[in-house]
């Protein structure tokens, strides 16, 4: 319950009609989430305009409505408000509507092709382990410091996002870390928050279908260091053609990490296992339980931003010996008679090359890197014949198979994927629609010591057609498999 006049406080409204000395209930942008009292958001969709709505939300007891296009008649009894950006307006409002909770909080960006969730959990878990109540939004899970609730976004609506920052400030949370996707920072989700801090981590190919060029999909990453305050800090990978780019023009504390180039924060890689990776910063070594230069990098800008927030380096590195590795992320099982298994959430082509260069690294022998992979419908379709060639490229034998084919056609996803496939790979490779059995076939071809990457689906427990969700966990299907192939 908020005053309407409050949760206005610095919407540039363009045209008023109806009182604003009102109570309301709630914040919708959904008609069909409207109820007596409620303020319904009319926003421009991708698929559908919600102006069409606003009369659907009313019917529903909605007694405000934010608009950009003044609707013709006004009904009595309700305020209509019109602005050039509802998105913004909304943002705005989310957080007046909630007392501004990003302003009581440390909050923490992340943003970047890849690592996103990777830095955001590792940075929970090391604040935690440092004693910290700490709070977490991202892609696997939302955490109110030791509260869990089930993510439907990376980054979800601004809404949501408040409405969970305020739950952090109830119990007491001291820093929070959150993903910023670039469809978040577009939809204005994250606008209106005020950050202490912005770290970005890559960028690389991927939603072409969504920003349609990657000058496009660059430049939205790059407004959000655009609008952190003077007061934040941003923190870029500049071993990352694009990391100076994102530094240009903010107006935040430009602080810098890397491997290879001279930054302010540089770790060194000194020795790379299946079990883990010797690094050092700064002369001190620490052993790390994270595989992979990708990794590497994305410990160094954990350490880098622990640092910037206030922590002690040596307990930094203490505690960092300590990390997890985050579920779905280079996650590995050995059977009993010695193939590994490692599911990934290798989802665009660079995720993917670095995983199978990983792979690749680390394996000792002649044993077989046996990759299982599918592309997800209804999202970038340039990425697929990239994906295919990559895996068909680093592995001894690959399996295409579906990951979440959403409504399109599984099979025609498989022909797209299938067109990358260089001519000296196509006899390496293999089509087998259900992901299940794609799985338990690259359980039987293989051999002891063999290494098996089921690519693309990493901690998501769910496969999805036609908007139906059935249970499929990469994790438990291959432990199944591994098991059954025991026993025979
Ligand atoms: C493509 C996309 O990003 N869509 C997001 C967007 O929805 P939209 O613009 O398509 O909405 P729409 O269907 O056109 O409807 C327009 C408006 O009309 C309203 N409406 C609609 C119907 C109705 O009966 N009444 C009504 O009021 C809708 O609530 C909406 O406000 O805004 C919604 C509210 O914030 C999001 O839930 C929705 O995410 C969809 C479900 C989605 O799948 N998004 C993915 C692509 C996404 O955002 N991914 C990124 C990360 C990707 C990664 O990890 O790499 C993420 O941050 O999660
Ligand atoms: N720093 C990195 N550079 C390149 N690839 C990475 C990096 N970190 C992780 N990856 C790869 O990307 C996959 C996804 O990692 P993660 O979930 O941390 O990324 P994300 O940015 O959160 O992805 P999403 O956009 O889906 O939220 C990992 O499983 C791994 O294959
Ligand atoms: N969260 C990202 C990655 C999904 C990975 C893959 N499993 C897929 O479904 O495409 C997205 O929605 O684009
Ligand atoms: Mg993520």
């Amino acid at each position: 319950m908020k005053n309407l006049k409050d949760i206005l406080y610095k919407v540039s409204a363009n045209k008023i009609f109806g009182e604003t000395n009102i109570v309301v209930k709630n914040l919708v942008f959904d008609s069909r989430k409207a109820a007596c009292n409620t303020a319904f958001i009319a926003l421009k969709g991708v698929a559908i305009d919600g102006h069409l709505f606003i009369d659907k939300a009313i019917n529903l007891g909605a007694i405000v409505v934010v608009c950009e296009d003044f609707p013709k008649e006004q009904k009595e009894g309700v305020t209509y408000i019109q602005v050039s950006d509802t998105k913004i307006a909304l943002a705005i409002m989310a957080s007046n509507f909630y007392d501004n909770p990003s302003s009581k909080i440390p909050l923490i960006g992340v943003t970047g092709t890849n690592g996103k969730t990777t830095v955001a959990s590792l940075l929970y878990q090391l604040f935690k382990k440092a004693g910290y109540k700490v709070g977490l939004l991202s892609t696997v899970k939302v955490l109110v410091d030791e509260t869990e609730f089930k993510a439907t976004h990376t980054t979800p609506d601004s809404v949501t996002i408040n409405s969970y920052l305020d739950k952090m400030i109830d119990a007491g949370v001291d820093f929070c870390f959150m993903e910023v996707s670039s469809h978040g920072i577009h939809q204005k989700r994250t606008e209106g928050l005020t950050f202490a801090g912005g770290v970005f981590t890559n960028l690389s190919h991927d939603h072409l279908d969504y920003h349609d060029t990657f000058a496009a999909y660059r430049n939205v990453k790059k407004h959000f260091f655009d609008t952190l305050p003077k007061s934040a800090f941003v923190l870029a990978n500049i071993d990352d053609k694009n990391g100076r780019f994102m530094l240009q023009n903010s107006k935040a504390i430009k602080k810098t990490y890397a491997l290879k180039t001279a930054a302010d924060y540089k770790v060194k890689i000194l020795e790379k296992q299946l079990s883990g990776t010797l690094i050092a910063l700064d002369g001190t070594e620490v052993w790390i339980k994270l595989i992979g230069v990708f990794n590497i990098y994305n410990v160094t800008a954990v350490i880098a931003t622990a640092e910037l927030l206030g922590l002690e380096k040596l307990e930094i590195l203490t505690i960092l010996s300590a990390l997890e590795s985050v579920s779905g992320r280079f996650e590995y099982v050995i059977s009993q008679d010695g193939v590994t298994a490692i599911v990934d959430y290798a989802h665009t082509p660079d995720a993917l090359k670095n995983v199978l260069e990983t792979i690749n690294d680390i394996k000792i022998g002649a044993e077989k890197v046996i990759t299982v992979l599918g592309c997800g419908g209804d999202r970038d379709k340039t990425k697929r014949p990239k994906m295919a060639h990559i895996a068909s490229q680093l592995s001894n034998q690959v399996i295409f198979t579906s990951d979440n084919p959403r409504t399109e056609n599984p099979q025609t996803i498989l022909e797209d994927m299938e067109a990358g496939i260089a001519l000296q790979n196509y006899k390496k490779t293999l089509t087998i629609l259900d992901r299940k059995q794609a799985i338990r076939t690259a359980c039987k071809f293989s051999e002891p010591g063999d290494i098996l990457l089921i690519a693309g689906k990493g901690h998501e427990n769910y496969q999805e057609t036609n908007g139906v969700r059935i249970h499929f966990d990469d994790l438990e299907e291959v432990k199944n498999c591994f098991n059954q192939l025991k026993n025979k």
